[in-house]
């Protein structure tokens, strides 16, 4: 039922390091001034190096690309902490050592070394999870509650408020990671194993100019989709789809409101031996980028802050690493897009060979890193985002701690909080224009979409048997999916009556996410997209919205005209089921096996800017248009795909 759950936000209507590496002694050494330089400069964060002994001010802009008014208030807010911890506390240590350039000649070259036995294998040694943490009493240090509210750095961006929506506050629960602690294991095991948000952006310049409507009604944890539709008589008329979720944010919420909605509530629990994963999941140039990049940097505050407070001189220690995945292949975004090996050690433990990863307690080097690993990202423009990633970005902040508590040992993981920002999800019919790479990207971002939904659900019913080789994505994260695990997914949909189909599948897939998180579905079910679809009515265009002359001028050019066969009526799958299965040689994708990869690996493979010679995995026409045309939403087809097409990585 609408408002049936009350959510506090969004109820307006309107390297290869070798085996060494374990013994490595993260002792006061660690913070001696030469290392510590040394590592900057490996890190490129030579810049900070000569003030790496002394407390740097911390400004934490509320995120890292506008300043704002909040950026003083955090700044006053972490400093008081660190005096209270005491003690430099800045430092970001790669824990590959440096010097490992992997180019030469402008060729991308993979240390051979790295793919021996007994190198850097990050995960091998240190995933297995330590024993449970036992939580201190709260802080009572200086309170979080002072922490700015209200409209973040966002609001300077070029975008308008132009709904019919108003805002009204919202009454958000106060900011307060280290009050979330107070019932540290209730609460852990009362956050819910996935949560489903919904964020809406405004409507963009563009948009406005073309007088677009915004179609999306926001109403507490629901919101509604107008969609105008023909009838055979051509009368318009609209269709009404109502969503619920677990929290529905409109264009009015901040990025701080969103922190405190999605990440802020399992930031504790990471500290409780769990691994959770945040994702942005949306149409290209929804707002994902946007809502996922401020994150972390708001994560990493809070977790310095319980490391320095709650868990103060309990040799807990927080690790930085950022990836992406781009044509089913790792690149590190702080290593010269340096190429990576993903491998299974004996206990199926995710290792990311050669990533490095970087030992981090200051906010400061973390946004330095995050805008390094940013600026890295393949992006390249589509129909509706001029900068559309083309990767997913992978950005993991694990917390490790040594076995007894000092920093005498290696340490090992508790807990890991993954972001990943999503490439952005286009159909097939949104890229024809584009070349063959640009629709093989499509594609390969659609596969790795639907596996991602399906190892979902799959962690959601309890099946032994998690689709983790469905994709590189899925098989990166698979720590994140096994064991006490959390995700949030926040779906991110653009309000224009341009992007009505996008925002529907898009909500659609929400949907069956959500539905996943009750327990409720079989696999076997189809074409129950609207399971949480509380309604679907149509009225009188004329009822909602401007006359008709309005929609005329809508007319949007990045997007399709809708028409019956991309509707989700379940001829069009019995059309585009045959793609795949009247292809009776389907063509499995082209992937390499390890020996290849590994020949491939070891310094042939060149990689250019961008990178598109590198996307190995070869698809036959039938197959692109196929994937590319896949509708997301639709979780029966995605078993089809996955199950029935050989869809297999790498091993
Ligand atoms: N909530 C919002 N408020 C203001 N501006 C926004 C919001 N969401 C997105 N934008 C703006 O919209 C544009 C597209 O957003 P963004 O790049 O995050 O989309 P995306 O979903 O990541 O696209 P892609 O998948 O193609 O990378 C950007 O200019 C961004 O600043």
């Amino acid at each position: 039922m609408i408002g049936e759950k009350m959510n506090a936000v969004g109820r307006q209507r309107s390297g290869a390091a070798p085996a060494a590496h374990h013994q490595r002694q993260y002792s006061d050494n660690f913070l001696e001034s030469s290392s510590n330089g040394r590592w900057l400069q490996s890190a490129g964060l030579q810049h900070l190096q000569s003030s790496s002994n002394a407390v740097p001010p911390v400004q934490d802009t509320g995120g890292y690309y506008n300043g704002g008014g909040q950026g003083s208030r955090m700044y006053r807010s972490v400093q008081a902490q660190r005096t209270y911890s005491g003690g430099s506390d800045l430092f970001a240590e790669p824990l590959t050592p440096p010097g490992n350039s992997r180019r030469k000649n402008g060729e991308e070259q993979v240390s051979t070394n790295e793919y021996s036995p007994g190198l850097l294998d990050l995960h091998s040694f240190d995933t297995e999870l330590l024993t449970e943490v036992s939580v201190p009493g709260l802080f009572d240090g200086p309170s979080m509650n002072h922490l700015s509210r209200g409209r973040s750095f966002d609001d300077s961006d070029p975008y308008f408020g132009n709904n019919k929506q108003s805002g009204r506050a919202r009454g958000l629960p106060e900011s307060n990671v280290l009050k979330s602690l107070a019932a540290d294991n209730v609460k852990a095991s009362n956050v819910a194993k996935i949560k489903v948000v919904v964020r809406k952006r405004p409507l963009n310049k563009k948009e406005l100019a073309k007088n677009d409507e915004d179609i999306i009604e926001t109403c507490s944890n629901s919101l509604v989709v107008h969609e105008t539709k023909l009838k055979v008589d051509l009368t318009e008329y609209l269709e009404k789809h109502e969503f619920v979720f677990d929290a529905v944010l409109n264009e009015e919420v901040s990025n701080d409101e969103v922190y405190r909605e999605t990440v802020e509530p399992i930031v504790p629990i990471i500290f409780q031996r769990t691994k959770a994963t945040c994702f942005a999941y949306g149409q290209t140039g929804s707002g994902k980028t946007y809502t996922m990049k401020p994150l972390p940097l708001r994560a990493v505050r809070d977790i310095l802050r319980l490391m320095h407070h709650t868990y103060r001189n309990q040799g807990f220690q927080l690790f930085f690493s950022f990836f992406e995945i781009y044509g089913g292949k790792l690149y590190d975004l702080l290593s010269d897009r340096k190429k990576l090996c993903m491998r299974e050690d004996g206990k199926q433990q995710v290792c990311i060979v050669g990533l490095q990863e970087y030992r981090v307690a200051d906010v400061e080097i973390v946004k330095e890193l995050i805008e390094r690993g940013n600026a890295t990202r393949s992006t390249g423009t589509t129909g509706a985002n001029e900068e559309s990633s083309r990767s997913h970005a992978i950005l993991q902040l694990t917390i490790k701690r040594s076995a007894d508590g000092s920093e005498s040992k290696p340490p090992r993981v508790v807990g890991k909080l993954s972001f990943i920002d999503l490439a952005g999800s286009e159909r097939g019919a949104d890229t024809t224009d584009n070349d063959k790479q640009t629709r093989m990207e499509g594609a390969e971002i659609n596969k790795s979409l639907l596996a991602l939904k399906e190892c979902i659900r799959a962690l959601d019913n309890d099946q032994g048997h998690i689709p983790f080789r469905g994709s590189k994505l899925t098989e990166v994260l698979r720590d994140s999916f096994v064991g006490n695990s959390r995700t949030v997914m926040i779906s991110c949909i653009s309000p224009n009556s341009g992007s009505c189909e996008h925002t529907l599948n898009t909500l659609r897939y929400a949907d069956r996410v959500k539905s996943l998180s009750k327990g409720n579905i079989s696999k076997k079910d189809v074409l129950s997209s609207t399971t949480n679809l509380k309604e679907s009515t149509t009225q009188p265009l004329s009822s909602f919205l401007p006359p008709a002359s309005t929609f005329e001028d809508d007319t949007n050019d990045s997007w399709p005209e809708q028409t019956d066969k991309e509707e989700y009526e379940e001829e069009y799958y019995e059309e585009e089921k045959p793609a795949w299965k009247k292809n009776s040689k389907v063509e499995s994708f082209n992937f390499l096996n390890v020996d290849d990869k590994m020949k491939r690996a070891n310094g042939q493979t060149k990689w250019k800017e961008p990178p598109k010679p590198d996307m190995k995995y070869s698809y036959s026409d039938d197959n692109l248009d196929a994937l590319l045309k896949v509708n997301i939403a639709e979780v029966g087809f995605v078993v089809d795909l996955i199950e029935e097409s050989n869809f297999r990585c790498w091993y």
